[in-house]
């Protein structure tokens, strides 16, 4: 499939969708899962490929664990298998080998992992070759480059003789994902004490007990669903499965997405999506909720509202170069994104009209540069290049899409 067309609605959208697992959820489920020697029973398994990939790298004795691009599965499983003392060499696609690691690592070492790097220092490929604790249970860590890192450590926790301390350095990016990591941790009956003034985690040795779990759905995959309902004309939306009290930081979308014009109403089934006035412009720090931040930049985009965004930094160094990315494509669509202050304040504004012929959106092998994009369709005809990128987090995105309007691929 080369790329996909997608039409306007012709009629006004009233349906309900019922969303895929977060991948995130799910992967921390696996891992803990392993730790109780796979006795939990886990329901609402992800579809994602992040997540299939866990569950087949964890049951396979293979010496490769090609994690393909998922981050979570690179980060958790280094940590995992080194750990539990097995000989293991965790690569990935050539971007994963360019996504640093190299922080995880030293922590790692510290515990006393012994882990190489078999090409370039600080990234994948790694070679894990055992573990002997080294008697040092305090650890430092950089907390704005990726949370993984401290999620990684925090997982495998309870299993060392004598459990970890995290000390936080710095600003801390992505905290809801390190929160929800400790909070299913206790949901499979770990403690943990967090204190976020002096941005000290610690764990004590335990062991997690063998508990039923549901795995919610995903946030990040709903916000897809706040764009298009902003950008049609007409449109009710019910997305089934989600919580308004989520262990995940990305439904800060329904408060985004008040101001572009979508009320949230909580139901028993989930969450119904309604149109309202939308505000004049928007300013969002995304330090949070990071991987909002292409849906609402095009949201934005699209309805003529000026966004100023901060806490991006971190999206240079996911599963493309998010920033560039964004600039890149959005010109395609007559707007821009713009840095203000370096590395801190970006803008998104409208610079000229939607173009006349159809944008041909190029997706860098970013699942969320072709789900972002693709809401654009409910304005005007939209190519997404390489669809099939959407399998790494939402691979029913297309079949879902196609219960609102049309799309063809050309
Ligand atoms: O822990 C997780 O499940 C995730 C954490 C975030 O990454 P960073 O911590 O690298 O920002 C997020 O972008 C990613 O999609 C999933
Ligand atoms: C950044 C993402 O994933 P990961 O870092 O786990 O590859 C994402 O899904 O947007």
């Amino acid at each position: 499939m080369k790329s996909i067309l997608v039409h306007p609605p012709q009629n006004p959208i009233a349906t309900e969708i019922k969303l895929a697992a977060s991948k995130s959820e799910c992967n921390r489920a696996l891992i803990i899962n392993a730790l109780t020697g796979f006795t939990s029973e886990l329901t609402n398994i992800s579809e994602a490929r992040d997540s299939q990939t866990m569950l087949r790298l964890l049951a396979s004795d293979e010496e490769t664990a090609d994690v393909i691009d998922a981050g979570t599965t690179m980060r958790f499983l280094t940590a995992y298998f080194a750990v539990t003392n097995q000989k293991k060499r965790m690569t990935g696609t050539p971007r994963m080998c360019e996504r640093p690691i190299g922080i995880l690592v030293d922590a790692l070492r510290t515990l006393g992992a012994d882990i190489q790097y078999e090409k370039v220092e600080g990234y994948p490929p790694l070679l894990l070759n055992g573990f002997k604790y080294s008697g040092q249970n305090t650890v430092s860590i950089r907390g704005n480059v990726s949370s993984q890192y401290i999620s990684a450590l925090l997982l495998i926790a309870p299993s060392l003789p004598e459990g970890i301390t995290i000390q936080l350095e710095g600003e801390v990016g992505s905290r809801p994902y390190i929160e929800m990591t400790l909070k299913q941790m206790a949901a499979f009956g770990v403690d943990y004490q967090a204190d976020w003034h002096t941005n000290t985690l610690h764990v004590p040795a335990s062991k997690y007990k063998s508990t039923p779990y549901a795995i919610e759905s995903d946030w990040s995959g709903a916000s897809y669903w706040y764009s298009i309902v902003a950008l049609a004309e007409n449109a009710e939306v019910e997305l089934l499965g989600l919580k308004e009290d989520s262990l995940q930081g990305d439904s800060a979308i329904a408060e985004i997405m008040s101001h572009l014009g979508v009320e949230s109403i909580f139901t028993e089934r989930g969450v119904l999506l309604r149109k309202i006035a939308p505000s004049p412009s928007i300013g969002w720090d995304f330090t949070d909720c990071p991987d909002l931040a292409q849906t609402v930049a095009v949201c934005c985009a699209m309805k003529n509202i000026p966004l100023s965004l901060t806490g991006i930094e971190s999206l240079k160094i996911k599963e493309t170069d998010r920033v560039l990315a964004l600039q890149q494509e959005l010109q395609k669509l007559g707007a821009e994104l713009k840095e203000i202050e370096t590395n801190h304040l970006y803008r998104v504004s409208r610079i000229a009209d939607f173009p006349d012929t159809t944008p041909s959106i190029h997706t860098y092998d970013d699942h969320r540069m072709a789900m972002a994009f693709a809401p654009v369709g409910m304005m005007h005809p939209i190519l997404i290049e390489e669809p099939g990128v959407v399998v790494k987090s939402y691979p029913g995105y297309w079949n879902d899409l196609a219960k609102v309007t049309t799309w063809e691929e050309v």
